[in-house]
Parts: C-alpha cells; structure tokens; sequence
C-alpha cells in the first residue's frame, strides 16, 4: 500500500486492489454487482455476519420467549453492555464508559438533561452552523426545557466558508457565559474532522464541558475520547457501523461522572442486579449503562453482534488507512479525468482532518446525482450544492472509484445530468 504512485489509468485501480489487504472483507457484505455503492456514511451495507445475528436473535425469541433476557446465544438482557464493549475500542474508551443505547439524537437529548447545568450567568450552549440539523433542534429544546430562549442561549459558531469550522472561532466562542459546547467530529457535508483533542483541553481550560457527535467518524476513523478526556459523546451505529437502517446508537461518559444520575431516567439505567428489586428509588448503574432509558430494541442492535465482529477483527487502524488511500486515489482522479467541469473539492484534502467521504461541490449537484444513480453509482446529494461519495474501507475496492469518476467523467462531458430536474429527491 505505501507504494502508491498515481497514474490515470484503470490498471493502477487493479494494482491497488490486488494489494489491499482488507479486500477479503468485501465478500463479507451482500454488494449489489449492478451498483457501486458510495452511501456507506448514510447507510452502510448489510453483511453476512449482521444477517445471522439478527436471525440468531430470532431463534432466541422463538426458542427461549421470556427467558431470551437471560438464556439463548445472545441474552438480551447485557446486550447493550456488550455491544458498548465491543464498540469502546472505536471511541478509544474503556468497555463501561459505552453504552449502545437509544439513537443520536434521543442520547443527545439524555447527555445534555445529564450535563447541562446552567449557574449564574453561565447558561449557553456552543454549538455550530454546519451541525446536522438534529442536534441543533434537540439544543434548542433543551434550553427552551430550562426556560432560556434559544435565539440568546445557543451559539452558533459561523463557518466563514460555508465548509469548514475553524478551530480558534470555536474557541474564541468559549466565553464564561458558557456552561457547555456540542460539536460533531466529523462535519457530515464536507467531512472535516475537528481537532477534538484541542478543543477538548481548551473547554476543559475554561470550566466548560464538551460534548461530540460521533456519527460520520464511528467505524471510520480512531478516536480517543478517554486520553482526551472527552466529557460525552453519542452517536449512530447505521453509518460506518452497517448496523442497518434505524440500527440502536451508542453513546460515551467519561468514568469521572459515573454514579450521575441521569437528566433522563428509566428503570434500564439501574445497576443490573437491583433492577428487578423494583424500588421506587433507582439505583443507577455505576457505568455509562446508567444512561439508558427503557427496554433496549434488541431487534434493532442485534445486526451489531455481527458486524462489530468485523470491527474488532480488523481494526479501526487498518480501515482508516485503506479508507484514506481509497479518497486520495479519488480526489487524484477526479483532478486528473474532471478538470473543466466546474467541480470543486469541498472536504478537507490533508489527511489529518479528512473524514471517510469525498463532498464534490457543483452548482447542479442534485441532478448530477440523480444522473449518477441511473449510471449506477448511489451517491448522495446534500443540499444546496454537494454530491457526497463515500468509498468504505470494509466493502468499496478502487476499481470502484476508478469507474465511478469514468461514469461521473461521462455524464459530464455529454451532459447527461441535463434531463433532470436540478432538484432534491423526498430523501436526498
Ligand atoms: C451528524 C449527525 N447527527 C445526527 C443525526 C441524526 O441521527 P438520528 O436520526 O439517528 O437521531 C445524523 C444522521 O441522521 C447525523 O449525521
Ligand atoms: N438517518 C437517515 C434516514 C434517512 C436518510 C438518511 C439518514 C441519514 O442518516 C443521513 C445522514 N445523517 C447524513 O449525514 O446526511
């Protein structure tokens, strides 16, 4: 792999794949041949492994009804336990302090009722203009929850290129009217990754907490949230994690709070042994368990069984470095085959803050995805000007990209794009 030099051509493409050593893998996912898939950071694959998980969580529930929680290949009852510990390498965090649990958006509500304590005139919340819609609703609700108005209370760090954040704006926010910052790790239109280590010191300098949107960076890049000392982190595991559409989320607390109660509580959060004592007085979990709510979705977090297997089996290392090779080898392609057609390249190019995907920026971007997907490549499409291409280490080979910038090439030149409506689909 460190023998890449670039050529154009579709033989370097083959070259690289004879190389790769992840390549194995890719038989592992059920791959559509008649498609090359580039939405692995929207909605990864289905592989074999999640499949039979899922219908071993089946066979339990056949088998051994109520006694699932208990009994069976998978009890149900320590699943999300088990889960976190099989995702905390990831996060680079201890098995306890993860959890999976919930989704993105309700773990972001649970974390900020956990941690977000307004005192004196220290009531705001940092967040930033380019976060994903989700959080910012769910901050706003819970400063409204506390009876503060958003409009004053949530700060909304200013892009100033409409792509990226710049780590000293985000810093300059930090002010003593500041009791907490959210912020995503990786930005999920252009892909830039946040400098969260910095960050992290530099909130903790001011007496402020900090908290991470870990979806695009889950299953892409290493992180560690412990060594960091990261206060929370949440995110979903149906991106890079291919634990399927609407797959349980997973969240992060630092050990230092183990024992706080929860803003949200349920009888799931309580320490496992007391749980079924029943009392009216919860008795939390002394781990990041504690922060569950109800009955997990067994159903729904049993695909990670099977393909957090993988993870473990490979490591992040491994899959971030075929996964920078495979979005270098295409930001050279597309410079070399697409020079002229009016794209620019709007992720982040050194690999220091580039995440797992590849944002091509177009005035008619959302038609050109549409003539990618009769092309056969699925892209997606986020408004109001970028094509987001996401080759993933696990499933995407470089002959994959190779072709993709060859129909990409094609639908330019012949202006393919032309016969569709320069309009965003229902779900984009
Ligand atoms: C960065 C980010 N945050 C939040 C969400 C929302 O997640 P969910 O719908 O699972 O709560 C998404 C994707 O849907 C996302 O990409
Ligand atoms: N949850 C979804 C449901 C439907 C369609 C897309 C999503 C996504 O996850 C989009 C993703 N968060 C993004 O980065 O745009």
């Amino acid at each position: 792999m460190n023998t890449y030099s670039f050529s154009p051509g579709r033989s370097l493409a083959v070259q690289l794949d004879e190389q790769d050593e992840l390549g194995v893998y890719r038989k592992e996912f059920y791959v559509n041949p008649s498609t090359i898939y580039m939405d692995g950071n929207s909605l990864g694959l289905l592989s074999k492994r999640a499949e039979l998980a899922v219908l071993e969580s089946l066979q339990d529930w056949r088998e051994h009804a109520i006694d699932g929680w208990t009994a069976g290949q998978h009890p149900w009852y320590t699943l999300s336990e088990r889960l976190g510990a099989l995702v905390a390498p990831l996060v680079g965090a201890e098995p306890d302090q993860v959890i999976v649990t919930g989704s993105t958006t309700v773990n972001l509500h649970q974390l900020v009722a956990t941690f977000y304590q307004p005192e004196g005139k220290r009531t705001k919340i940092v967040a930033d203009e380019l976060n994903f819609p989700s959080d910012i609703y769910a901050l706003q609700s819970q400063l409204r929850i506390h009876g503060f108005s958003p409009e004053e209370n949530l700060i909304r760090v200013a892009s100033r290129d409409g792509r990226f954040l710049d780590e000293e704006d985000i810093i300059a926010a930090m002010t003593d009217e500041v009791a907490m910052v959210v912020l995503p790790t990786i930005l999920y239109r252009s892909g830039q990754i946040l400098d969260m280590e910095r960050l992290t010191a530099e909130a903790h300098a001011r007496d402020i907490l900090i908290g991470f949107d870990g979806c695009h960076s889950v299953g892409a890049i290493p992180h560690a949230f412990d060594k960091w000392d990261v206060d929370f982190a949440y995110w979903c595991n149906y991106k890079h994690l291919n634990g399927g559409p609407g797959a349980v989320g997973g969240l992060y607390v630092n050990r230092k709070y183990f024992g706080k109660l929860p803003g949200l509580a349920g009888w799931f959060g309580s320490d496992k042994m007391k749980q079924f004592d029943m009392e009216h007085q919860m008795t939390p979990a002394e781990t990041a368990g504690a922060y569950q709510i109800g009955t997990p979705h067994v159903l729904s977090a049993a695909p990670l069984l099977g393909s957090l297997s993988i993870f473990a089996e490979v490591g992040i290392e491994r899959i971030r470095r075929k996964s920078l090779l495979l979005t270098t080898y295409f930001m050279d392609l597309i410079a070399h085959e697409l020079d002229g057609f009016g794209f620019t390249i709007g992720n982040p190019t050194d690999e220091k803050r580039r995440g797992g995907h590849v944002s091509l920026e177009h005035p008619e971007a959302a038609r050109i995805c549409k003539a990618l997907k009769e092309n056969k490549v699925i892209p997606d499409f986020r408004a109001p000007n970028m094509i987001r291409l996401a080759p993933v280490a696990l499933y995407s080979s470089f002959t994959d990209v190779w072709e993709v910038v060859q129909r990409l090439k094609a639908i330019m030149a012949e202006k393919q794009y032309e016969k569709f409506e320069n309009q965003r689909n229902v779900v984009a």
